[in-house]
């Protein structure tokens, strides 16, 4: 579509694109050749590449961008529901929703938009919206990304009235890896977790780095503010830090579910891992005029660095 202009506060960077869809897209560059897509669409990021232009996010082949599937793949936001369990949609409904750009964003600290190229989304529900999930919310959305390349999430959800509500989050992302047998999470040994698998029982982690053999999908508690995702095929390593988000779920279909899923390729499952960093054993909770926040930050580094990361 071209519009290439500043007037919405972004850095002049930035330019508009539309998917195939027709949905409005953002897209973040640094000057180093790093970039990712953000679609208005969803408050979704479709893709993020490093300075060599390599894609680091997985996109299912099959992905359907469209509601109400937000599709497999890219970087979706869960609010106020996770996963199935409740009564809206899955994950909830923002990923569903056409945003809006917040031209006059309440200031954020300086290290949030120093150096960055960054787009500001905001999501008031509709008064159809408030039929299914009936609490007046603001939700804004800053999605930046450095001049090292690091791609970050500021989600600021305000109850603007009434009466408290509550809520679960997650950042679900999918990472791009070479193999998923070749793949380790550092950062959740010893944690306890709850099994999607087994009804969300209660085990604790082992003392070693988290591998793939089988289908895994699970929510750490307590985490670390920084984990790894290792990828030995790529040499490269994800940094995952999270900040107000004290869980973290961790999801591989493997392939008896991969060939149940209708947007996800057979053998598909072997390129992706999920992580999402998220708030799901105890709900947040906001009463009239609080505002919660909750940050994500992702940088890829060379897999011989990580250790200096974490
Ligand atoms: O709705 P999406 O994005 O396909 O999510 C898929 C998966 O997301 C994970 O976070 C859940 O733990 C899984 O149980 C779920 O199947």
């Amino acid at each position: 579509m071209g519009h290439s202009t500043a007037i919405w506060g972004y850095r002049a960077a930035n330019d508009f694109t539309e998917d195939c869809n027709g949905n409005l897209q953002v897209v973040l560059r640094n000057p180093q050749g790093a970039s990712a897509r953000v679609s208005v669409h969803g408050g979704q990021v479709m893709s993020w590449k490093n300075e060599q232009r390599e894609e680091l996010l997985f996109t299912s082949s099959k992905a359907i961008f469209r509601p109400p599937k937000a599709g497999a793949g890219g970087i979706a936001i869960g609010f106020p529901q996770f996963g199935n369990c409740g009564s809206l949609e899955q994950q909830g409904f923002v990923r569903n929703k056409v945003w809006a750009i917040d031209e006059n964003p309440p200031p954020l600290p300086p290290r949030d938009s120093n150096g960055k190229s960054f787009v500001d989304l905001i999501l008031k529900p509709s008064a159809e919206g408030l039929k299914y999930w009936p609490h007046s919310f603001e939700y804004r959305l800053r999605v930046a990304l450095a001049s090292d390349g690091s791609l970050s999430f500021i989600s600021r959800i305000r109850n603007v009235n009434g009466k408290p509500f509550s809520f679960l989050f997650a950042y679900h992302a999918y990472f791009l890896v070479s193999d998923i047998s070749e793949v380790r999470i550092e950062g959740l040994e010893t944690l306890d977790y709850l099994d999607n698998l087994s009804q969300r029982e209660r085990s604790t982690e082992q003392g070693d780095a988290l591998t793939f053999e089988s289908e895994v999908d699970r929510i750490y508690l307590g985490c670390p503010n920084a984990i790894a995702v290792i990828d030995h095929g790529k040499k490269r390593t994800f940094v995952i830090r999270n900040e107000g988000l004290p869980d973290v779920v961790v999801w591989n279909p493997w392939e008896k579910k991969s060939k149940a899923m209708a947007d996800l390729g057979d053998e598909e499952y072997k390129q992706m891992l999920c992580v999402a960093g998220a708030v799901v054993e105890h709900p947040i909770t906001l009463k009239p005029g609080e505002e919660w926040t909750g940050i994500l930050e992702l940088t890829v580094v060379p897999s011989s660095f990580s250790s200096d990361y974490l």
